[in-house]
């Protein structure tokens, strides 16, 4: 077998000799982009390294099958299952495309009985569907198929996908094998290796083409490790899928808040931020010229650049009301926004009023559970190690809006809130406003500010809304391009590096924040189980024993998921 090791770490160097391993940015058959491109078809002109690719799938993974027939998936696997069938004796069979329109009209070529044993050999997997459809047209004609055999599995789930059928894939290698390989031969560096790393961490696809739910880290499912991609899986209205999608392909984790006067100001906005962002906030309302012709021009704009539109009309009147607000009126805010916010303080009415009125379009809300505004009402900024009843009615409300979020999953695509781990369901998308570069003062107007690191990290945003951190900037395109750059290197931090111990550690600084304490001396000591918590209260210049803080905040700890 060391034999064979070796000979496969040459024949990888070769395929990478000959371009049939390439990397940089390409389109899959499944529609996504991909930073290496594996193309076997090219080694029917390198007769040596096919011969070496047939020796070891045999040596590797067809010998020991006792398989009576082989059928290799057409076209860049044809030539392979020839060379080892010629070497092997063992018979071939070949699946058509499609069926003969004339003559026979067979769909398998060659001679078998029913009952053979016929393993599949594919070049390379990333889905399996290929594979999956080949066997059900063997199947088909009796043909007894329970194992392929492939030379490169991208590690996208085909395998996953192939066992869920009841077939056994063997590869000759792995994508990470290769990487490896590569590395260490010095032929690629070590971004290539991580960003390839990360696209397969990030796309994993099910036999149909469509996302699989990736756990990109074990040991723990927190919903702020998870990719969006990945989340877009679990996502319930139609609007969130899309927004997560976009997110991750776009790359951007920003929303820009336009709160302009004026029509021409607006689409000018959305011109020139409209490349950087997932979704353009609007303010409807405070447009002074508005005319349904606005509305024209945002939506072409909105297309162009592929963002989302959100009207932060903030709903909260009953829900007959609530219905004829956001359906009619000079606005007609149903017929163009993607998204609107919503309060909960009406109750669940406010969700179903809103979802009377657009009964057939795919639209979204998100549900406002805690503001930004500096002495606002919802925010466990209120609490105090005193004033428990309060921290005990906001616990009240959170709890509350997420049963309506739990209650209306069609309709609820996520939340605008402050706080780390509301948001417990991948499904959903946090939207937290407040966010600049270097934490404007916003005076007596209220609005608090943090930074991207803080809001993302610790914060727990999945977008972030930026308003005159880029509208009233000097360049406003530079200031969109480098809020967005920030919030999504972030972002990526977050999902890469966030392990479960550094979430609690996350937590507690969070809690000490809020409670005016100290945040420098937080540590976690993941591997014994503990965290070990040691703090100064700046606020009152005096101390606490750790103990009689964690005492004080298991209700609050419990709440943000320690518990
Ligand atoms: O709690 C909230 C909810 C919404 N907003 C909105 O976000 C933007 C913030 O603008 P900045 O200029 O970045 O302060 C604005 O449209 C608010 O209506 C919020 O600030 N806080």
């Amino acid at each position: 077998m060391a034999g064979c090791e070796k000979k496969l770490k040459e024949l990888i160097i070769k395929l990478h000799e000959v371009e049939a391993l390439k990397f940089g940015l390409f389109k899959m058959k499944v529609g996504i982009d991909s930073p290496v491109y594996v193309d076997l078809r090219s080694v029917v002109s390198y007769p040596v390294i096919l011969e070496s690719i047939a020796e070891l799938l045999w040596e590797f993974a067809i010998r020991d099958t006792q398989c009576n027939q082989l059928c290799g998936v057409p076209y860049a696997a044809l030539p392979i299952a020839t060379l080892i069938s010629s070497c092997s004796k063992i018979p071939m069979v070949i699946r058509r495309k499609e069926a003969k329109k004339y003559g026979t009209k067979k769909l398998i070529e060659g001679k078998f009985k029913p009952g053979d044993k016929c393993v599949i050999i594919e070049d390379v997997v990333t889905s399996g569907s290929s594979i999956l459809e080949t066997i059900a047209d063997l199947q088909s004609v009796g043909l007894n198929v329970t194992s392929a055999v492939v030379v490169v599995d991208r590690e996208q789930g085909g395998r996953h996908n192939l066992s869920e059928k009841g077939v056994v894939m063997h590869s000759l290698c792995t994508l990470s094998q290769i990487l490896q390989v590569l590395e260490e031969a010095g032929r690629i560096n070590s971004d290539t290796v991580d960003s390839v790393k990360k696209y397969l961490a990030a796309s994993q696809v099910r036999h149909d083409g469509t996302f699989l739910t990736v756990q990109p880290h074990a040991g723990t499912d927190h919903v702020l490790t998870l990719p969006f991609i990945a989340r877009a899986d679990q996502a319930a209205n139609p609007v969130a899928v899309k927004l997560l999608q976009l997110m991750a392909s776009k790359q951007s984790n920003l929303c820009v808040a336009a709160d302009v006067t004026s029509a021409s100001q607006l689409i000018s906005l959305a011109e020139s931020t409209g490349p950087y962002v997932c979704v353009f906030k609007t303010h409807i309302d405070i447009v002074e010229d508005f005319s349904p012709q606005l509305i024209q021009d945002l939506l072409a704009v909105a297309q162009k650049h592929n963002f989302l539109l959100m009207e932060d009309r903030k709903f909260s009147d009953i829900g007959h009301t609530v219905s004829l607000q956001y359906s009619k009126g000079i606005h007609n805010i149903s017929s163009w926004a993607d998204l609107v916010t919503v309060h909960s303080v009406p109750g669940e009415g406010v969700i179903t009023g809103l979802k009377s009125a657009v009964p057939n379009l795919q639209r979204g809300c998100f549900i406002v559970i805690e503001m930004s505004s500096a002495g606002n009402l919802t925010t466990s900024s209120y609490i105090t190690l005193s004033t428990l009843s309060k921290w005990l009615s906001y616990e009240c409300v959170v709890t509350a809006s997420m049963e309506i979020c739990e209650k209306h999953p069609d309709f609820v695509a996520g939340v605008v809130c402050q706080s780390p781990n509301i948001v417990q369901n991948p499904g959903l998308v946090q939207l937290t406003p407040g966010v600049s570069l270097d934490c404007l003062n916003d005076g007596p107007l209220g609005q608090q500010y943090h930074s991207p690191e803080d809001i993302i990290m610790s914060r727990g945003a999945d977008i972030a809304v930026v308003g005159r951190g880029i509208t009233q900037a000097t360049d406003p395109i530079q200031a969109a391009q480098e809020y967005r750059a920030k919030l999504w290197a972030v972002y990526e931090k977050r999902v890469s590096s966030l392990n479960f111990w550094q979430t609690v550690e996350q937590n507690l600084k969070y809690i000490l924040h809020e409670s005016q304490l100290s945040t420098q001396n937080v540590s976690t000591k993941g591997e014994t189980g503990m965290c070990l918590i040691q703090y100064t209260n700046t606020a009152n210049h005096g101390s606490c024993t750790s103990e009689n803080f964690a005492a004080k905040n298991l209700t609050l700890g419990n709440h943000l998921g320690m518990g």
